[in-house]
């Protein structure tokens, strides 16, 4: 399977699949909907609203790579506009997930780098701090690993440790054929409460 199949099961798939691991539980804007990513995490921590990291981090990724950035406290500051997302297009980024704000959203949705950011923002951040870069992160109570897989839809992200891929894609597949029986049998007419026996249960 290819991370495509992953992107195209989509975030609450791999998530449900996975027994329920794996969200990033945290809101994010999708300035692209529609797009469905899937790629293993670049990732860059921050100093504390400033996006040197980012800058440093573009030396790093690799075409497919999913950028992950984050600071110690997210917060409504752009850590990336059109400039910073052009190089990463440039580089073959699949997607930038922002956990903080971006800015030129006009341009970066012209750009057609798929981007999932908290928050849309003007305010600038330094370049004073180095941060770094490709180090764990965690976002939205998930901890993410350089070279994690990521996932992104409308939905939101959602992560599956690399260790974890070979299981997930088998348990993704089973969960993709199961759903198709059941919305087989809800387009019929079947109801989930009679089939999964809850009108009997709640029979006074
Ligand atoms: O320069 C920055 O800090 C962010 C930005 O607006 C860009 O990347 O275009
Ligand atoms: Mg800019």
């Amino acid at each position: 399977m290819s991370t495509g199949e992953l992107a195209a099961a989509g975030v609450a798939t791999v998530y449900e699949a996975r027994g329920r691991l794996g969200l990033i539980d945290e809101s994010f804007e999708p300035l692209l909907p529609g797009r469905a990513v899937a790629g293993p995490a670049r990732t860059a921590l921050c100093g504390q609203d400033d996006n040197r990291a980012v800058h440093e981090v573009m030396t790093h990724v690799r075409p497919g790579e999913v950028v992950v950035l984050t600071m110690p406290e997210p917060r409504p500051v752009a850590l990336l506009g059109d400039l910073l997302a052009t190089q990463a297009r440039a580089r073959g980024a699949a997607a930038v997930l922002v956990d903080a704000a971006v800015r030129d959203v006009a341009d970066l949705r012209e750009l057609g780098l798929p981007v999932w950011t908290r928050w849309r923002r003007v305010r600038g951040a330094g370049k004073d701090f180095r941060g770094a870069v490709n180090v764990p992160v965690t976002i939205g109570g998930a901890t993410i690993e350089p070279g994690d897989l990521v996932v992104l839809d409308d939905d939101g992200a959602a992560v599956v440790p690399a260790a974890d891929l070979d299981a997930t894609v088998r348990a993704v597949r089973e969960r993709l054929a199961k759903e198709a029986g059941l919305r087989k049998r809800w387009r019929s007419g079947e109801l989930s409460y009679d089939v999964y026996g809850m009108r009997a249960q709640d029979a006074p």
